[in-house]
Parts: C-alpha cells; sequence; structure tokens
C-alpha cells in the first residue's frame, strides 16, 4: 500500500512567456522578490515585499521559476526609483532599489529569523548603518571583455557572463571607480586584449584597483592570464602619468581555469609593493593579495564595537584568529598584555608582523597557520587565552575550531562575522560548548546595498 504521506510536487502552474499577475510577499538572500502561484514559487528580479506586479515568467524549472517585472501595479512605500539602473541590472548593488531605512531592517530580520531557525533566544540589535551608503568600497575587482573588437571593463549581466560596459559602479570609491577608467582607456589605446574564458586566449582578466582612504594611497593590479604583457612600458608610463594617486602598479599572474580572480604570483610594475590605509589610529600596509575590509567608515564601528565588546584588562591575553594583516589585534594591543594573530595567508602575516613594527606595537605575535590546526595544539599543550576574537571567512567556523575552545575555555569570546547563516550555526555550536550570548547581536552595515549582512557577538563561558 502506497504510504499516505507520500509528498506529491505540483506542477508548474506557468510557462516561460507568459504575463501574470502577483503580489510579492518575500525578499529572498540574493536580493530576488518571491511570488506564490498556487504555492509554486517564483522569484522576481527587483521586487519587493508588499508590491503587486504584471510579470513575465522567464524561466520554469521544476521547483520553482523566474520572473521579470512587466508593470508595478502597487509599488512598495520602500522603494526608490534609481536613475543607475545598471546597478541593479548588474547585480553591483542589488538592493539599491529598497530604501536604506528598509535595507537595515531587512538585514536586522535576516540575523533574528537565522537565529530564531537555530532555536537561539537572542536578541537581535538595529542594524548600524552608514550616513552616506553609496561609494564606499575601497577595493574592485572588475572584469575585462571583449566587446565589439575592444577590451572593455564592467560588470556581468545578474546570472551571466556576458560583460556590460560602464564607467561608475555606484558603491565604490570615485578614486578606485577613476582608476579602472584610466586603465581601461590605457589598455584600449595600445590595443591590449582582454581574456576570454571559451578559448582562453587574451591577456587581461581583471583589473584590480584598492585605495586607501586614509592616506589618498592607490594601487592598480593587472591580472593577466600569462607571465607576458606586451607593451608594458607604454601601459606602465601612461596609467601612472594619468593617476597621479597611484603609488603601487602591480602585475597578478592568474593561469587558473576557473573563476577565481587572482593568482599567487604578482610582479611590480611601478612603484612600491603595498599601499596604505589608517584605520582607528593605527596604519596598515596592504599587499595585493590580503584582505583587508572594504568599507573603512563602518570597519572602523565594527572593530571600535568588538573591541569594546570585549571587555579588555591589561592582564588579558587575547587571540585574534583569522587575523588577516592584523587589523583586530592590532587595534586591541594597546589595551592587553599580549595578543596573538593566526592566519593562514603568508604574506598577510609577513604585513601583519610589519604593521606590528611601524606602529611601535612589541606586544602582538603573528603565525601563520591554518586557525583549528593552531587552536587544536594550543588546546593540546593546555595553552588557553582570555579572550578570543574570531573573525573567520563565510564558512564559518570548523568543529575542531569549536572543539578547540571547549577546551581552551576562554572566558570570552568575540565573533565578528559576514554570514549571520554560519554565525548562527556556531553560536548554536558555542551554546553547547558552555557558552552563553552575553548582550545583543549587532548587526552592521558594510555592504550597503547589497544583501551582505555583517554583525558582531559576545559569548562568555557559563559560570
Ligand atoms: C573575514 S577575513 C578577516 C580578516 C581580518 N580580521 C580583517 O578584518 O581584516 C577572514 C580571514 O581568514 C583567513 N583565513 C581563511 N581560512 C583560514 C584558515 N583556515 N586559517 C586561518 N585563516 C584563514 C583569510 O585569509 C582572511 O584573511
Amino acid at each position: 500500500m502506497a504510504k499516505a504521506n507520500r509528498t506529491i510536487k505540483k506542477k508548474a502552474p506557468v510557462v516561460k512567456n507568459d504575463l501574470v499577475t502577483a503580489d510579492i510577499i518575500d525578499l529572498t538572500y540574493q536580493g530576488m522578490g518571491v511570488a506564490k502561484l498556487d504555492g509554486f514559487p517564483v522569484f522576481v528580479a527587483n521586487g519587493l515585499p508588499g508590491e503587486r506586479v504584471d510579470m513575465i515568467i522567464t524561466k520554469v524549472l521544476k521547483n520553482y521559476g523566474f520572473a521579470t517585472i512587466k508593470k508595478l501595479i502597487k509599488p512598495s512605500p520602500d522603494r526608490v526609483e534609481l536613475e543607475d539602473k545598471l546597478a541593479l541590472t548588474t547585480g553591483i548593488a542589488p538592493m539599491a532599489n529598497l530604501s536604506y531605512t528598509a535595507q537595515l531592517a531587512w538585514k536586522q530580520r535576516q540575523v533574528r529569523e537565522l537565529f530564531k531557525k537555530a532555536q537561539i533566544q537572542a536578541s537581535v540589535a538595529p542594524t548600524i548603518g552608514m550616513e552616506d551608503p553609496t561609494h564606499y568600497r575601497n577595493k574592485a575587482q572588475i572584469p575585462a571583455q571583449m566587446v565589439n573588437g575592444r577590451l572593455e571593463t564592467g560588470f556581468y549581466r545578474r546570472g551571466s557572463h556576458k560583460l556590460i560596459p560602464t564607467d561608475s559602479f555606484y558603491i565604490q570609491d570615485e578614486n578606485v571607480d577613476e582608476a579602472i577608467r584610466v586603465t581601461r582607456d590605457v589598455l584600449q589605446e595600445e590595443g591590449i586584449t582582454a581574456y576570454d574564458e571559451e578559448t582562453r586566449k587574451g591577456t587581461i582578466r581583471h583589473v584590480m584597483a584598492r585605495y586607501g582612504k586614509a592616506t589618498g594611497e592607490l594601487m592598480v593590479v593587472l591580472v593577466t592570464n600569462g607571465d607576458k604583457l606586451p607593451k608594458k612600458e607604454a601601459l606602465v608610463e601612461k596609467i601612472k602619468d594619468r593617476l597621479p594617486k597611484l603609488v603601487s602598479l602591480v602585475q597578478n599572474v592568474n593561469k587558473a581555469h576557473s573563476n577565481v580572480i587572482m593568482g599567487s604570483e604578482n610582479h611590480l610594475l611601478w612603484g612600491q609593493e603595498e599601499i596604505k590605509d589608517i584605520l582607528l589610529g593605527k596604519s596598515y600596509i596592504i599587499g595585493p593579495n590580503s584582505f583587508y575590509q572594504v568599507n573603512p567608515v563602518t570597519t572602523a564601528k565594527l572593530y571600535a564595537l568588538a573591541k569594546d565588546m570585549a571587555d579588555l584588562k591589561k592582564t588579558d591575553t587575547v587571540i585574534d584568529a583569522y587575523c588577516g594583516i592584523g587589523t583586530i589585534a592590532l587595534t586591541v594591543a594597546d589595551d592587553v598584555k599580549k595578543v596573538i594573530g593566526v592566519e593562514v595567508v603568508e604574506p598577510a602575516i609577513e604585513d601583519a608582523k610589519q604593521n606590528a613594527r611601524e606602529n611601535g606595537i612589541w606586544n602582538a605575535d603573528f603565525i601563520a597557520a591554518d586557525a583549528p590546526e593552531q587552536m587544536r595544539e594550543w588546546a593540546s599543550q593546555g595553552k588557553t587565552a582570555d579572550v578570543i576574537f574570531v573573525d573567520p571567512p563565510r564558512k564559518g567556523l570548523t568543529q575542531d575550531f569549536i572543539e578547540a575552545v571547549g577546551t581552551m575555555k576562554p572566558e570570552r569570546l568575540v565573533y565578528v562575522s559576514c554570514n549571520p547563516a554560519t554565525l548562527a550555526r556556531d553560536v548554536s555550536d558555542l551554546l553547547e560548548h558552555g557558552y552563553e550570548i552575553d548582550g545583543r547581536i549587532q548587526p552592521v552595515d558594510q555592504f550597503p546595498q547589497t544583501m551582505h549582512v555583517e554583525a558582531v557577538v559576545k559569548l562568555v563561558l557559563k559560570k
């Protein structure tokens, strides 16, 4: 006999090119509106919750479909009309059609819902945002492609690898935009080709620009498909002459047949190998491959908050796990006895050591290692710390990292996260290992106009 609770999949109630009227009831983490047609979910590009729209079905898959808006019948009161439509169609700023206040509320709600789903009782504070949430990014990695026979830089149309050439990127610092524009012009003048993903021919894959907002120092990196860079001298002369803030021009070689943007091999073309920036009174040298937060305004708020939450004492020994070039470690060093940073990228650790020296900080040590492995080693040696800061990549902490925390039992742990889903998962594990949340979870808007959510939370060892 067939089981009574067997689920029967609904057939899609629409086909491609159908025009239907629907209400948008939700917004996904990718920034798509959600409509339900007889329970069948359809993701609507640029649709906002509360809107009623006429939409054209663009794709129908087994369990869901996609649509674009044909006519807005009832717009959301939170909708803002953008002059720069490219920001939306390219996915540079997929949330830019939602008022900034509503974006901040959506981010708070995301964190709240993910913690609720993980069955964690926690209070989530309103998101800390920016006064001007545009042109904030200090770094860009812009793809190059041949369009009508010449190299163009721009952004891929959402969900594709078709490049839309553009001059203005809406969320990037104007100095970064200018660096990309000027570099593209010079590459065009010299007839340099862009890399073609299919034929694997052509020279330029990406143009990367990085700007130290506090110092005015600019870096440009030409990411090339091989060692050769045709017309090197002419390119260098022209780019440095037209970008007065340039202090570093680098060629990065990336021969990989993958989506990874930068390779590990750098050749200095002109100037210095690194640029400098200043954050919370400390100066940092930043190389082409080093991680450095992209929003200097909110990073200062985020780190000040993380430091505050840690309740630091002059007697504290502190670990900064996933330390990058040492920014959290050096921000807290003056307030503690000793700080140790751990990071897997070796050049970043070299930078962290130099950053410590240049800031006259002598109580900071930096170790190039896999953070979970290093933690396991410390735990097995019976070593511990009073405070651990963690700021892992989007995939969050590993089980063995959390188990090492459980063995080392630091009194305080401050978790800085760029992915609230893995944050909720890891906090749930840390609660199982004897910790409790102290205070509220604080979202900070590091990435305005996008769906990315950063948050910081303090955990303390249960008495
Ligand atoms: C979100 S960034 C934080 C960096 C730094 N705290 C900052 O704000 O500039 C995460 C860092 O973790 C590093 N990382 C990734 N996997 C790692 C691992 N297994 N062990 C140690 N560090 C790792 C990355 O290279 C990156 O520098």
